[in-house]
C-alpha cells in the first residue's frame, strides 16, 4: 500500500493532470469532435443535417443514453476511408498524451460502419495503424477492443466476429455497448463464450442505466474481466462485496454520467463511495467529444465537485494500470512512474 505524502488541496488539480494514467473506457467514435466531423464530411462529400460546427455542438443536450446514441451514430457516418479512421484515432491520441495518458484501450463499434457498407479491414486497419504510431511517436501504448452493439441480435454479433477474425492480431478483446435497458447480457452468452475460447479479453457495459442484475449477468454469464460503468452496483450490497473481493474493475465515466443524467449533478456521483468500498474503480472519458471533457477534465471536475483526496487520485491511477490488459512488467513500470510522480510532487 503506497501512502501519498501530504498534498494541499490547491495543488491537487495540477497533480491530477500530471500523474500518469491509463484510459480503459473510450469509444473512439465518441472522440470525433464537431470540427473533425465537418472536415471529414467535406473530404467525403457528405452533406450534414447541420449548417455549421456550432449548431451541431448545440445539439449535444442529452436526457439519457438513447438521446446521445442517436446523435453519436449519426456523427460516425462521416467515416469512410481507412485514413478517416486513422485521423480520428490520431486526434484522440494527441489529446490523450497531453493529459498524461500513457496507455489506452480503445473501444470501436464496427457494426456502425459495416452496416453502411464500410469493410471491416478499413475500420480495423486504420485504427490499428494509429495505435502503432501512437506508441512510436507519442509514447502512448494502445490496444483495440471490438464492441458488439447490444440493440442488434446475437446472430449479427457472430457475423461481426467472423468478419473480424482475419484481423484477430489487431484487437485484444470484445465488449458490449449501445442501448442497455431491455438488452441484458444473457442475450450475448454464446458469442461471448466463443470469444472466450478464442482467448480474447472480455468486458461489457453494465449498470450504467441498467440494474445490478445486468452486472451480475455480465460477471456470471458473460464472464467479463471488467465492468464498463457499473455505477448502479451500489444498489446491491452483495454485488459490491463480489466486485471488491474479485477486484473486478469498474471503468467509471463521471462526465458521461452527468451529461446522460445518470446522476443529477457531478457532486452526487458515487465514485468516492465505490473507492471507499474497496472497488477497483477507474476514471475514463467514454465519449469525450460529446460529454465535454477528456481524461483530465473528468479527474479535475469530479474531484472539485466531490471533494476526493490525493489518496483517491493515486488509487484511481493505480487501479487503471492494474485493470489494464498489459503484461505484469509493464503494469509495474507504470505504477512505479506513478509513485515517483506522487513522491516528488
Ligand atoms: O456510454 C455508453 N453506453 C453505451 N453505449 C455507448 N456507446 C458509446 N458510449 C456509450
Ligand atoms: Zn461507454
Amino acid at each position: 500500500m503506497f501512502t501519498v505524502p501530504p498534498i494541499s488541496p490547491e495543488r491537487l488539480p495540477e497533480l491530477l493532470r500530471l500523474m500518469p494514467k491509463a484510459e480503459l473506457h473510450i469509444h473512439i467514435e465518441g472522440s470525433l469532435e464537431p470540427e473533425l466531423i465537418f472536415a471529414l464530411a467535406q473530404r467525403n462529400k457528405i452533406t450534414l443535417p447541420y449548417p455549421d460546427v456550432e449548431s451541431l455542438r448545440r445539439a449535444y443536450a442529452f436526457t439519457n443514453l438513447q438521446s446521445f446514441l442517436d446523435i453519436y451514430y449519426a456523427g460516425a457516418s462521416v467515416l469512410i476511408t481507412e485514413q478517416d479512421f486513422y485521423d480520428m484515432a490520431r486526434a484522440y491520441f494527441v489529446r490523450a498524451a497531453a493529459d498524461n495518458v500513457v496507455h489506452a484501450e480503445l473501444f470501436f463499434d464496427p457494426q456502425t460502419h459495416t452496416a453502411r457498407g464500410i469493410a471491416m479491414e478499413t475500420v480495423i486497419n486504420g485504427l490499428h495503424r494509429a495505435c502503432v504510431d501512437a506508441k512510436a511517436e507519442l509514447g502512448v501504448s494502445a490496444a483495440l477492443i471490438l464492441c458488439f452493439l447490444r440493440h442488434l441480435s446475437e446472430e449479427e454479433a457472430f457475423e461481426t466476429l467472423e468478419q473480424a477474425l482475419p484481423l484477430r492480431d489487431k484487437f485484444i478483446g470484445v465488449g458490449l455497448d449501445s442501448s442497455e435497458v431491455g438488452h441484458p447480457p444473457e442475450k450475448f452468452a454464446r458469442v461471448f463464450a466463443r470469444c472466450r475460447e478464442l482467448g480474447l479479453h472480455l468486458v461489457a457495459h453494465a449498470g450504467e442505466e441498467g440494474p445490478p442484475a445486468y452486472v451480475w449477468a455480465a460477471l456470471d454469464v458473460l464472464k467479463v474481466e471488467r465492468i464498463d460503468h457499473g455505477v448502479q452496483s451500489v444498489k446491491d450490497p452483495a454485488l459490491m462485496r463480489r466486485l471488491a473481493q474479485d477486484r473486478i474493475a469498474l471503468t467509471v465515466c463521471p462526465l458521461s454520467n452527468q451529461k446522460l443524467c445518470v446522476f443529477p449533478d457531478l457532486a452526487d456521483h458515487n465514485l468516492g463511495q465505490l473507492l471507499d468500498a474497496g472497488l477497483a474503480a477507474t476514471v475514463n472519458s467514454d465519449d469525450p467529444a460529446y460529454f465535454g471533457g477528456y481524461m483530465n477534465d473528468n479527474f479535475v471536475q469530479t474531484f472539485a465537485a466531490t471533494g476526493l483526496t490525493a489518496q483517491h487520485a493515486y488509487q484511481l491511477a493505480a487501479n487503471s494500470f492494474e485493470a489494464s490488459f498489459i503484461d505484469e512488467p509493464a503494469k509495474r513500470a507504470f505504477t512505479e512512474r506513478l509513485q515517483n510522480c506522487f513522491a516528488t510532487s
